[in-house]
């Protein structure tokens, strides 16, 4: 029996949603190439796109908007249960059971029909900036801001969680972070939800546990890493030789390197250029030279070391920061972005469905049995 550890190689399924080839070095969402949707269009256009298969036309993407605004606003028994969580709770802890309560709220629970799950999941994108709003603010003593009908997805997200309004190099930023995260094929979160979505279980309990499988630094716990390592490392003069000192002592004790490396991608993560340029953009313009400079340093040195080439949390932890997020709230970012690609998945898992359960290889005691 070949035992394919970690799955490696192995396909599971076929996917419609998108194509992750490492050949070319590309990912399409649908058909269409990432960098094209990352640079063109909005968030609210991609999901649509990833739940529906085609983008939207002008009115349906109006009345998708209207349907995210009404959804924004934080459901106040989500709230209470949040509130009872210890504030040192990581946001990520607060993300999960968040999710996990609007499951038991769900006003179309056990309805699995098509409709009721684009419904479902159109609630869970409207609804998770709020959640993450709320993690944050309630450490600094207060609430979030009220939704604003005026600003669209991305830039009310960041106005709810910093509390300030953003600039437009600040939304171009993060809308081109939440479209390059929204979606990634079989990777281990979607995966996750796919495997609870195939006992017929619901969205709900597939979105929870691919929250607990984001969380983890090898997945979405990456792009908080890559800016725990900057801060280890230290900005500013010097920063490129503290790099490749820290480097050789964390590769020497055998320390993975937080946003480097890919499971598929061999010749680098064909997200990275898109998400490195907003990065330049947002770290010139708000004269912070010296993030580019570490990023730079220690990108070289990996490649020096290990041929190992940056993913897509590499460029975006650092973003995070420059937009004002604390560092425990960048893969909670993720998971209102990927939401979609997890919930496009279910639909689809739902659609042909079958129980995914593979095999194991036996490698414990012989037959043995207990003393008469
Ligand atoms: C959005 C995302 O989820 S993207 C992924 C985010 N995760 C990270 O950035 C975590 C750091 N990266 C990694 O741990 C890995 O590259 C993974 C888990 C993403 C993929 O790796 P895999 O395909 O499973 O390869 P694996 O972990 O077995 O690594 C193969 C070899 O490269 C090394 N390697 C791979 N990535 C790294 C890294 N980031 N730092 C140091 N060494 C690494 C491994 O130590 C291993 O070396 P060895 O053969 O000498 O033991
Ligand atoms: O595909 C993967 O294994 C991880 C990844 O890059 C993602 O989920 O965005």
């Amino acid at each position: 029996m070949t035992v394919h550890k970690g799955l490696a190689g192995v396909v599971a399924d076929t996917t419609a949603v998108s194509k992750v080839d490492p050949e070319t070095n590309s990912l399409l969402y649908r058909g269409y190439p990432v960098q094209e949707l990352a640079t063109r269009c909005s968030s609210e256009q991609v999901a649509r796109l990833l739940w529906d298969g085609e983008l939207p036309s002008a009115a349906e993407l109006e009345r998708f908007r209207a349907r995210e605004r009404e959804g924004r606003r934080l459901d106040e028994r989500v709230r209470r249960t949040i509130d009872d969580l210890p504030l040192t709770a990581h946001p990520m802890d607060v993300v999960r059971t968040a999710v996990s309560v609007l499951g038991a709220l769900d006003p179309a629970a056990g309805d699995a029909s098509p409709e009721a799950e684009l419904a479902k999941a159109e609630r869970l994108f409207a609804a998770l900036p709020a959640v993450v709003a709320h993690a944050q603010r309630r450490r600094l003593g207060g609430q979030a801001p009220p939704p604003r009908d005026d600003l669209d997805h991305a830039a009310n997200f960041l106005w709810m969680v910093t509390g300030a309004e953003p600039d437009a190099v600040a939304v171009r930023t993060f809308e081109t972070s939440l479209v390059l995260y929204a979606e990634h094929s079989f990777n281990a979160s979607t995966f996750a939800a796919r495997v609870v979505t195939s006992t017929l279980s619901d969205l709900h309990s597939a979105v929870t546990a691919a929250v607990g499988a984001l969380k983890g630094p090898l997945h979405g716990g990456a792009n908080e890493a890559v800016w725990e390592a900057f801060e280890e490392i230290g900005l500013g003069e010097g920063s490129p030789g503290r790099a490749r000192a820290w480097l050789a002592a964390a590769l020497a004790g055998h320390r993975k390197v937080m946003g480097f490396g890919h499971r598929v991608y061999r010749h680098g993560d064909s997200r990275v250029p898109t998400m490195h340029a907003a990065l330049r953009e947002l770290a010139t313009d708000r004269g912070r030279p010296d993030v580019l400079e570490l990023y730079d340093a220690l990108e070289a040195e990996m490649t020096r070391a290990k041929q190992i080439l940056p993913n897509l949390d590499y460029p975006a932890g650092p973003a995070y920061h420059l937009l004002g997020l604390d560092t425990d709230l960048f893969t909670p970012v993720f998971v209102a972005a990927r939401v979609v690609g997890w919930t496009a998945h279910v639909v689809e898992q739902r659609g042909a469905n079958s129980l995914i359960r593979p095999l194991s290889e036996y490698d414990g005691p012989p037959l043995r049995h207990l003393p008469a």
